[in-house]
């Protein structure tokens, strides 16, 4: 099979499609102030909190990833996606929180915010009916995005030693977490040849709707909007 050219791969037009807006995530006061270390401890925390409700949700993702592959290697990508997710990525929720005394069980017990239901719903949903590309195309911008603010931040933002937020950035930033989002764009390139014009319009648009979301997302933890009655 003859691979495609960076300029033409697929994964490349969705992110020129979405660049307005991971721009404006790059620059969002919350973003800003993880770097500088200006952003309170207080509204870090409201996060961590809403984060590991959603990233609860976002793992089954994985796991229905795995239910829908068909060959042995991409099911077992997906659970290692799931593992690492619970594991790895919810173990630094886990540690912050446990530092101002926040403990598991009241992690546990934390309700979703309005656009982080909205969020979670709409790719479970989504992912729930549509094909395993739909799915790689709703959850994509999460890691993705990610992954390009942590490297961004570890580059601009110096020494992170005794940086309150050096943790954060140090697990975005990692190649570890670097490689299983390049897995899943090498998948998206993969499952997006040979499609209709319809069939790859319906990835956009969950690809623009989740990268929304995330732009919502850092909104949402910053001026702290919760249920309004
Ligand atoms: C809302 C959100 N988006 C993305 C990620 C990175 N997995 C996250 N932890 N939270």
């Amino acid at each position: 099979m003859v691979k495609s050219s960076q300029q033409d791969r697929f994964t490349r037009q969705l992110h020129d499609r979405v660049l307005q807006v991971w721009e404006q995530i790059h620059r969002h006061p919350f973003v800003q102030g993880i770097k500088d270390g200006s952003l309170p401890m207080e509204r870090f925390m409201f996060y961590m909190k809403q984060d590991y409700v959603f990233l609860k949700d976002y793992a089954k993702l994985f796991a229905l990833g795995a239910v829908k592959a068909e060959d042995t290697e991409t099911i077992k990508w997906f659970s290692g996606l799931l593992h690492e997710t619970l594991h790895t990525e919810m173990d630094l929720h886990r540690s912050y929180c446990k530092e101002i005394g926040i403990g598991e069980e009241e992690l546990e017990n934390e309700k979703a915010t309005p656009i982080n239901l909205a969020y979670t719903r709409y790719m479970l949903a989504a992912s729930q009916q549509g094909s395993l590309a739909e799915l790689v195309s709703c959850l994509l911008p999460c890691m993705w995005s990610y992954h390009e603010i942590g490297t961004m931040l570890k580059r601009e933002a110096g020494n992170l030693s005794g940086h309150p937020y050096g943790p954060w950035i140090e697990m975005y930033a990692s190649e570890d977490f670097g490689s299983l989002s390049r897995w899943l764009k090498d998948k998206l390139d993969e499952w997006a040849e040979g499609k209709t014009n319809q069939e790859l319009e319906a990835l956009q648009n969950h690809f623009l709707t989740t990268s929304r979301f995330e732009f919502m997302f850092w909104d949402m933890v910053y001026y702290g909007h919760e249920w309004p009655v």
